[in-house]
């Protein structure tokens, strides 16, 4: 077990390059099993995630490579392996594998999600649409067993506009009987890409990106080749990073349009940035105001900044409100940025933040991948030491995070926790 061990205080300067959308990635690599030869997708990110999701297609009898960026998937010998345990349980986006399982065999088994605790994650709606395409659904013993006779195309209302949802239903529904109708679809740009995906495999898929999307189902898909999406959250984390320490920071291998919500709100403080084709430049800022800000589905301000956007607030001028409405509990980072000697009061789904306050560095602890990555920016713009610990959640979405961040100057490594330091936080 490993700490983050982070001296703050000093500028960071340089280019760093974003990698391929973790939350993409874990609905692409699911997706592969819907093929009946070969997919590669360049670009996947190096993230425990990724890796967990590579041994659960071995699982159920795939051949995968994932050397350098690119992941080769055979899913040709895949079969419907119940899986209502172990490693399923390790990530949200598991559930993917229902919608991918019951799409190709018609039947699965897949152990209830996990992923970070935001508070309640419920999947009614994406159970909702694959009983209206015919499966039958049940949950026995934490596992839920989808059974279908055939899948037919339906027209599905969500009631809650969500992105796993909409893309679990696209996974089933291509390989469905006719036409499915996805109405109040999330317009995410991982949907987007997932739709590419498929559609690059032979799915017919129109409107991904909107809120109803139409999918015509087809009797078979095949391999293709296919290049990710880069990050956008990771994008952000790197934007809000040049906003607090940054002494010019180039991000690299970025979309501008996904992140407008989060430009938008840096130039609103009076951040220097400069939007460019696939590159944003964050200049060095000197003051910065107070804003607040409301997380909203695509393409209002994600939920997945909210955290890492916190930290910076702490060093605005003025008083900011922050407001999650898709999860109202993500708040854990609040209590360890208190430690930090930030100024901080959560009210219900909002928290309070007092600016200016000068950040020390503490011992702190990682509850999420978001919490630990608003605990980076935090330490970096802290006086003296920061010890993050619970790494396991930032290397669930991080790809390269100390050499990214070595590569911009910042003095930041990685450290064995010692046996007290293990035994604290079994105990804890
Ligand atoms: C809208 C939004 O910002 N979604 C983010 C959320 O997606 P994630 O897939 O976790 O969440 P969804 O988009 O599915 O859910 C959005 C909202 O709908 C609710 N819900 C969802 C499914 C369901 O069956 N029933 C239900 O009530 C959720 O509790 C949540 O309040 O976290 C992901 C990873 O952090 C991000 O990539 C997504 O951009
Ligand atoms: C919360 C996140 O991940 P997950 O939904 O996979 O837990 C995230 O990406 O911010």
């Amino acid at each position: 077990m490993e700490k983050l061990m982070i001296a703050g205080g000093y500028p960071l300067k340089g280019t760093v390059r974003i990698s391929g959308a973790k939350n993409s990635a874990v609905a692409l690599i699911p997706a592969t099993i819907l093929a009946e030869s070969t997919v590669t997708i360049e670009g996947i990110p190096d993230i425990s995630d990724v890796q967990i999701l590579k041994g659960l297609l071995e699982e159920v009898g795939g051949s995968v490579e994932f050397k350098d960026g690119n992941m080769t998937v055979d899913p040709s010998s895949m079969i419907s392996m119940p899986l209502p345990n172990g490693k399923v349980k390790k990530l949200r986006a598991s559930y993917y594998l229902m919608g991918a399982m019951l799409g190709r065999f018609k039947k699965a088994v897949i152990g209830l999600p996990g992923g970070c605790h935001l508070g309640p994650r419920p999947i009614d709606q994406h159970i909702k649409g694959f009983e209206a395409l015919g499966a039958r659904v049940t949950n026995e013993q934490g596992a839920i067993y989808l059974r279908a006779d055939e899948l037919r195309g339906a027209r599905i209302y969500l009631d809650v506009v969500s992105v796993g949802a909409t893309i679990n239903i696209m996974l089933a529904a291509v390989r469905a009987k006719g036409r499915t109708i996805i109405e109040n679809a999330a317009k995410e740009p991982e949907i987007i890409d997932v739709a590419t995906l498929l559609t690059n495999m032979g799915a017919k898929i129109k409107g991904a990106g909107t809120d109803v999307i139409r999918i015509d189902g087809v009797d078979e898909l095949h391999g293709c080749q296919h290049t990710i999406i880069p990050d956008r959250i990771e994008a952000g984390t790197y934007l809000i990073l040049g906003a607090s320490v940054g002494e010019g920071l180039l991000i690299d291998n970025i979309i501008p349009q996904h992140l407008e919500s989060l430009i938008a709100k840096l130039r609103e403080m009076g951040a220097h940035i400069e939007a460019g084709d696939d590159q944003v430049f964050v200049g060095k800022s000197e003051s910065l105001k107070a804003v607040d800000i409301k997380t909203l589905v695509y393409p209002g301000f994600p939920t997945d900044l909210q955290q890492p956007f916190t930290s910076l607030l702490t060093r605005a001028e003025g008083t900011s409100m922050v407001t999650d409405t898709i999860y109202g509990a993500r708040f854990k980072h609040i209590d360890e940025l208190r430690r930090m000697n930030a100024n901080i009061k959560v009210e219900g789904r909002s928290a309070i933040i007092n600016g200016q306050a000068q950040l020390q560095g503490a011992k702190v602890k990682a509850s999420d991948l978001r919490a630990g990555a608003a605990l980076v920016i935090a330490g970096l713009m802290a006086e003296g030491i920061t010890e993050v610990t619970g790494l396991e959640h930032i290397d669930r979405g991080y790809s390269e995070l100390v050499e990214k961040l070595q590569g911009l100057g910042a003095t930041i490594w990685r450290e064995a926790l010692t046996k007290e330091e293990i035994e604290q936080i079994k105990n804890a």
